[in-house]
């Protein structure tokens, strides 16, 4: 598989603090790779380095590979027009991302609008198309619904309709069903992957649960405290984890605690013991 995105050496300060250390690596067209770790050990700010989302105040070295162009260097403008339209992100909260007083379907054609040159007529039947396919036309909703009157999942439909719009190559998934029931997560995770192999899209997927994770993800990365310490495929991680950073967090999974823990997992960051080159 060829890279559809490499990371090299990608490091954030936030002032003089540093968030995240130097990490590197790949994520494949048609990949699913996962990010996890406890809170506070960067994830969001990983996604948010990659996407020019952080706040003032944070300056990020190193190098973003998409598709054949260094992001990290790409004049702002470029970005912009690149953002939504070949890289696209979702997020956990959808009320924050959904204007509540707009129709969905409006918001729907705003994407459209914004990256493409579809006609009127034409962005009606794509977004009619999108509601179809993301499964909220079976659910009965409309282009005319609100989201306040939708369900979180069916908001969630929303909000990956409006992603996959425009035929992103890279989806960030930033606890994406973190807050959903687990049946309405597994649908809505199941919907994501038929998305990626019908699109053949990467997708970097943040999240603390290690049950999703292994459903999803062909590769999962290890964040602690901004060091990537652990990489490997999905199955050799679960079967056989090489950093105790990594054997704690499934230790705490074996025992049903799916959510980040609220004190630091008491492991020494170690960077040499998980991560092949
Ligand atoms: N605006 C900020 N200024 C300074 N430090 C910050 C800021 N925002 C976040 N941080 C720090 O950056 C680190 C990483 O935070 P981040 O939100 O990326 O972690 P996370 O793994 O996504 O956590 P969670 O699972 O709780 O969302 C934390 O130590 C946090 O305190």
């Amino acid at each position: 598989m060829t890279d559809l995105l490499s990371v090299r050496e990608l490091s954030v300060l936030a002032g003089a603090k540093p968030i995240l250390h130097p990490l590197s690596f790949t994520v494949s067209a048609g990949e699913t790779v996962a990010v996890t770790g406890e809170s506070g050990s960067g994830k969001s700010t990983l996604a948010r380095a990659l996407m020019r989302l952080l706040p003032d105040g944070f300056k990020t070295s190193g190098q973003i590979i998409f598709e054949g162009q260094d992001l990290a260097a790409l004049p702002e403008r470029d970005f912009r027009d690149l953002r939504g339209r070949r890289i696209a992100m979702v997020f956990q909260e959808p009320m924050t991302a959904l204007n509540p007083i707009r129709r969905i379907g409006k918001q729907i054609g705003d994407t459209l609008k914004l990256h493409g040159a579809l006609s009127s007529p034409d962005i009606a039947t794509h977004v009619q198309q999108l509601l179809d396919r993301v499964g909220l036309s079976h659910a009965g909703v409309s282009a005319q619904s609100y989201p306040h009157a939708l369900s979180g999942g069916q908001r969630q439909r929303v909000l990956l309709a409006m992603a996959i719009a425009c035929k992103p190559a890279l989806l960030i998934a930033d606890e994406f069903t973190t807050a959903l029931d687990s049946r309405t997560q597994a649908e809505v995770m199941d919907l994501v992957q038929e998305l990626a192999v019908e699109h053949e899209m990467g997708i970097l997927m943040i999240s603390h649960d290690l049950g999703v994770i292994r459903r999803q993800a062909q590769r999962v990365l290890v964040l602690q405290q901004g060091h990537l310490v652990e990489s490997n495929e999905t199955e050799q991680l679960f079967d056989t984890p090489r950093h105790p950073y990594t054997r704690a967090l499934l230790g705490m999974s074996l025992h049903g605690t799916n959510h980040p823990p609220l004190t630091r997992i008491p492991v020494p960051v170690d960077v040499s013991e998980g991560v092949q080159p």
